[in-house]
């Protein structure tokens, strides 16, 4: 039904700046970059076993004609890789794209396929870096398009409807699997080879059914345009590790990450993100020498408050507030391209 005379226009009938037209399509580009999502398998019983990365990006956009009904699709493939194999220089070479790509007046919104393995940093990470209003969903799916019961078609079709809804402007990166909307500052893989893989302790934004976006919730934190982070600005990503904790560590581990020229090290400690007593030492020792030193937990959910189980400010420690080890080593990179010191990497884990 259109608007009455001279009534106000409702959002979702408002032209955008970049959108086609008002009546038209939105332009959705569709960068690929591998994954389980293009990947094969030698029979339809193979869901666990077959190659990643195999389909090129025409094929993906051909094998799901129904994207034409919700918007103008193009294709790009960036790269084709298993994403447990992406490394820094990937992440900075794709958010760099994508910012180019939202920056032109004829693409309305940008689609990411991705393997699941590292999706949620690579989702965190443009979170954090492409400053625009845009939408930018990342996908991916849990089983190969030769399989039973794959998931990748709908997954994209999802993800390409997020990525021209207009509901879907400035909140944040998505993640659209398996029916849901996810933000990708706090998604995560939680378990491997079922369709259901990816979730958040804080839950999902929203669903696609039937090529419609239907939202719930925004994300609170800071995020893209209103980041600090410019992927323009950034050439490279200092080296950040994670060291696991357990019973019975030993410092070696800690020290292996400093002499590999890590500037920060992400503890993924157990319960609070908590420190051995025998370990105590060689953290305080690593931080007086320069490394940084981010408290975050293996435990996945809830999140690290300061000066709790150990001293935070008389060490010097910086806490990861709810990011699990992964996100806290994407953030922490990020953030050391503009300061190392650390009441200031401290808000910014409070912040984003
Ligand atoms: N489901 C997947 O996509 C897993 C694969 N290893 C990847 O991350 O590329």
């Amino acid at each position: 039904m259109g608007a009455l005379p001279g009534a106000p226009l409702q959002a979702r009938e408002m032209p955008e700046a970049g959108s086609a037209t008002a009546t038209g399509k939105p332009n959705v580009v569709i960068l690929a970059t591998g994954g389980t999502i293009a990947g094969a398998g030698a029979d339809a019983s193979n869901s666990a076993t077959y190659q990643a990365a195999k389909v090129p990006v025409d094929k993906l956009i051909a094998a799901v004609p129904a994207m034409a009904n919700v918007a103008n699709v193009r294709g790009e493939q960036v790269f084709q890789i298993a994403s447990e194999s992406f490394t820094d220089a990937q992440l900075v070479q794709l958010g760099k794209r994508v910012s180019q790509l939202l920056k032109q007046d004829d693409v309305d919104g940008v689609v990411i396929t991705h393997g699941t393995d590292t999706l949620e940093e690579t989702a965190l990470f443009l979170n954090l870096v492409v400053k625009s209003d845009k939408p930018i969903v990342v996908v991916g799916s849990m089983r190969p398009s030769t399989a039973i019961s794959a998931d990748g078609a709908l997954n994209l079709l999802d993800a390409v409807t997020a990525a021209g809804s207009k509901e879907a402007v400035g909140k944040g990166v998505l993640v659209t699997m398996n029916d849901y909307i996810q933000s990708g500052r706090d998604v995560t893989k939680r378990t491997n080879i079922v369709p259901s893989a990816f979730s958040s302790q804080w839950g999902p934004l929203g669903m696609v059914v039937e090529g419609k976006t239907y939202f719930f919730r925004a994300p609170y934190k800071r995020h893209n345009a209103s980041s600090e982070f410019d992927i323009d600005t950034i050439e490279s990503l200092p080296l950040v590790a994670i060291v696991y904790g357990s019973g019975n560590m030993f410092p070696g581990a800690y020290k292996a990450a400093v002499d590999a020229g890590a500037k920060a090290i992400v503890n993924a400690g157990t319960g609070n993100g908590s420190v051995p007593g025998y370990l105590v030492d060689t953290l305080k020792d690593i931080r007086g020498k320069g490394t940084l030193v981010i408290r975050s937990s293996r435990v996945g959910d809830g999140f690290v408050l300061r000066n709790a189980e150990q001293p935070d400010d008389k060490y010097d420690w910086v806490v990861a507030h709810d990011f699990n080890p992964q996100k806290a080593k994407i953030l922490a990179a990020v953030a050391l391209t503009k300061t190392s010191d650390t009441k200031e990497l401290q808000r910014i884990f409070w912040e984003y």
